[in-house]
């Protein structure tokens, strides 16, 4: 039976990640068919250089697909049937801020954790719930994948703000240290992988993981994480890929001195910011932090790359390559398109699927996906150390949210104090203030 072609819409379409979700669409037509692709942006120049690249790309690999840029959401959220959301509310210059404030009183500062994902989340809620909105009015029948950080904070908005919309948040973690544990194991594929996992996004752990045989494959990777963390053989021998960079091998070897807190399950490399935080504190370039790599690394190679597209008029011999997580989010889509009943990892409503947790937190656990969306898979009860653990970072995630819906000064500090990466209650509030002040145009007013 022939497959229906599917229209998508890019938001973030000035993304540096649009052009690997790009490729990968392109290379899965065979299995997800595609009659449109539109990208959706604020910021219009910085669109238009992606756009004009993979325009070019689509117009030589495969022309039969229309493709439009544009900052009208009209005409963007018009006819589509998925949205794949990845916006940096603040782009990168706020990225900056929220790592540089907290390091000033050392405090650890990240993309999505502690202060710094907290800075985030407050300029991601009213982002992600636009184009909610905007979806809904143009193509109410259309569904939102959503990669928009921090997850964890936007997946507790949309559930709280947006409890019937048809919205899936998703991260590519768990993906990136899967494809590492298949590299360990000498497997083809981390499709080889049969998983459970449980926890919130960015913090969470495997709890079980089995060949498509049924074969206990955690002791293996266990030995290994012991001695290596989740580097792989190749870097070990000092010939791994290029593309990852120093910060990214010191987080992978990290994963070493997580691992014993808990020796049946593996970790989420993320947990070394909240377990190890001074430890992040003391290895810190206050001058010069992950925001200021990724501008000179990422952001330089992907923009510079597009721009030599689009001056020589040809994709012919690109550099642009495919992303992990493009992969992920291909069988998401498909899934949902053609009821597949793929299992994968989603950040969705506890329920019940955690025995002895709020069942209100949005957790990250394995579902079956099809086209009435995701099914939680059962994790039952979950042992002390992390329910308490968790049940802290699920208490910070709640509290931003209700500090962006009332407007409270007061939750926002609360939040701040209850992060396990934030000293005490006076340094909360210094980060507060001083995030305040840097955040006018993106935070709503707190009182
Ligand atoms: N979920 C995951 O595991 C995962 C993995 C990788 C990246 N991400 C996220 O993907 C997003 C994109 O990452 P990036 O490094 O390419 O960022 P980027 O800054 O290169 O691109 C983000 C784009 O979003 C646009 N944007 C910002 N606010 C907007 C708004 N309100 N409406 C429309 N567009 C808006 C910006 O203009 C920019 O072009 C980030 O949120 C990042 O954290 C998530
Ligand atoms: O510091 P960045 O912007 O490079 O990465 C931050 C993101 O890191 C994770 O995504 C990784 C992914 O895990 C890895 O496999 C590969 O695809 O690169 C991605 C981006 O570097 C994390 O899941 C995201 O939430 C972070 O935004
Ligand atoms: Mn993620």
């Amino acid at each position: 039976m022939e497959l229906k072609k599917q229209s998508i819409a890019i938001a973030g379409g000035g993304s540096t990640f649009t052009p690997g979700i790009i490729m990968m669409l392109l290379e899965n037509l065979e299995i997800f068919p595609i009659r449109q692709i539109k990208f959706y942006d604020n910021d219009p120049e910085r669109q238009k250089q992606i756009a004009d690249a993979c325009e070019i790309i689509l117009k030589e690999r495969a022309p039969e697909i229309t493709f439009v840029a544009t900052t009208d959401p009209e005409i963007a959220f018009t006819d589509v049937d998925f949205v794949m959301a990845h916006i940096r509310v603040g782009k990168y210059a706020m990225r900056e801020k929220d790592e540089k404030i907290p390091l000033k009183y050392g405090v650890i500062g990240q993309e999505t954790c502690g202060p710094g994902g907290i800075a985030y989340g407050m300029r991601s809620i009213g982002g992600v719930l636009e184009l909610v909105d905007y979806m809904e009015q143009y193509s109410p029948n259309a569904w939102m994948l959503n990669y928009s950080n921090p997850a964890a904070i936007v997946a507790e908005a949309t559930r709280k703000l947006r409890p019937n919309s048809k919205i899936i948040n998703i991260c590519d973690m768990p993906v990136g240290i899967e494809h590492r544990m298949a590299e360990i194991l000498g497997m083809k594929s981390r499709k080889e992988l049969s998983i459970r996992y449980y926890g919130l996004n960015h913090f969470g752990w495997w709890t079980d993981i089995r060949d498509k045989d049924g074969n206990d494959l955690m002791p293996a990777i266990q030995k290994h994480v012991k001695e290596h963390g989740y580097l792989t053989p190749a870097e070990l021998e000092g010939k791994g890929s290029e593309e990852v960079e120093a910060s990214w091998v010191h987080t992978f070897g990290k994963a070493k001195e997580v691992y014993p807190l808990d020796p049946k399950t593996l970790p989420n490399t993320y947990l070394k910011y909240y377990l190890f935080p001074q430890d992040e504190v003391e290895k810190a370039n206050p001058e010069y932090t992950r925001a200021n790599e990724v501008m000179d690394h990422r952001e330089k190679m992907v923009f510079g790359e597009c721009n030599r597209i689009s001056q020589l008029g040809t994709a012919v011999n690109s550099e642009l390559e495919m992303d992990d997580h493009a992969s992920y989010i291909v069988d998401l889509a498909r899934a949902i398109a053609y009821n597949t009943k793929e299992r994968m990892l989603l950040i969705v409503p506890n329920n019940g699927a955690i025995a002895n947790f709020d069942p209100t937190a949005m957790v990250e656990i394995p579902c079956i996906v099809g086209s009435n969306g995701p099914e939680p898979l059962v994790q039952g009860e979950i042992p002390r150390f992390q329910k308490g653990l968790m049940e802290q970072q699920v208490a910070v995630e709640k509290l931003v949210v209700e500090a962006w819906e009332e407007g409270s000064y007061q939750k926002l500090w609360q939040a701040l104090t209850v992060s396990r990466i934030v000293p005490n209650a006076r340094v909360a509030k210094n980060i507060l203030d001083d995030f305040i002040a840097v955040n006018t145009e993106f935070w709503p007013t707190l009182n």
